[in-house]
């Protein structure tokens, strides 16, 4: 099974692990692998290198039992260590380089040194508070309260062929992207659907869940509370 047909089959916790923050992020790895996580994202919206990269990703793999997957921030977090990459374009960002610039260089990076890697074409559409990545990509971030945008960005990334759609609040976000969001994008956009910004909550996990997301992401919780990953993976599996 390609990563593409892992991520498509049923909701999926994945845990993000964000190199400049995470010091001791094979601590944090064990507990997420611990706690039954699907899948682990590696990635930071700023202050990563190559060779930082490289070096985190080979050290979770070398534990993982599940798909680590390239979550890039920049063009110098790219590595062919890694199963694949989720393949950012910035919808909603007002700097044409978030949204075709940095893929131009990017596509061409891996075409020519990371061939094995796996490529998700992927929406990122930024809602709310939209943290360090909002800000970062000069994004316009969609109102909490206006489901029926992000179900529009949702209709038209589904058009436009993106295999997958992340609905990002933003890391550490103070609300999260709330449960009739991601039921209207969900009902506008057919492939994968990931899920993540400010969820550390076992109730708010579940919620986001039952609206039938293919992955939920928590990095924040990850870094602050590893004990509590268990809890929330399985209260996104009992949903
Ligand atoms: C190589 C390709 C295709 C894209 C790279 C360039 C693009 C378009 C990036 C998207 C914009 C961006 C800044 C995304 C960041 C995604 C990310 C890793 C978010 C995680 O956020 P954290 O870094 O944990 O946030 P904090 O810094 O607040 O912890
Ligand atoms: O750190 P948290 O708030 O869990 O957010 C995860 C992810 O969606 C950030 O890009
Ligand atoms: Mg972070």
């Amino acid at each position: 099974m390609n990563l593409y047909e892992y991520l498509s089959q049923g909701v999926k916790h994945f845990t993000l692990i964000d190199p400049d923050k995470s010091v001791d992020y094979l601590r944090i790895a064990r507990y997420a692998l611990e706690a039954g996580t699907d899948g682990i994202l590696v990635g930071g919206s700023l202050g990563i290198t190559a060779s930082q990269m490289d070096k985190v990703v080979k050290d979770i793999k070398s534990i993982a039992n599940v798909p680590v997957v390239l979550f890039p921030g920049s063009l110098s977090q790219l590595t062919d260590a890694a199963d694949g990459v989720l393949f950012l374009s910035v919808l909603n960002s007002l700097d044409p380089y978030f949204i075709i610039g940095a893929q131009v260089h990017g596509a061409v990076l891996i075409a020519k040194h990371y061939p094995r890697l796996e490529v998700i074409s992927t929406a990122y559409v930024i809602v709310g508070d939209g943290g360090a990545a909002g800000f970062v990509s000069m994004s316009k971030p969609i109102p909490y309260t206006r489901p029926d945008i992000a179900a529009a960005y949702a209709l038209a990334a589904g058009y436009i062929g993106f295999k997958a759609l992340y609905l990002e609040a933003g890391s550490g976000a103070p609300q999260p992207v709330p449960p009739d969001m991601v039921r209207a994008v969900r009902k506008a956009f057919p492939r994968v659907l990931i899920v993540g910004g400010g969820i550390r909550s076992n109730e708010v996990a579940r919620s986001i869940a039952r609206e039938g997301p293919n992955v939920i992401v928590t990095g924040t919780l990850a870094e602050e509370s590893p004990e509590k990953l268990g809890e929330i993976v399985r209260a996104i599996k009992q949903r």
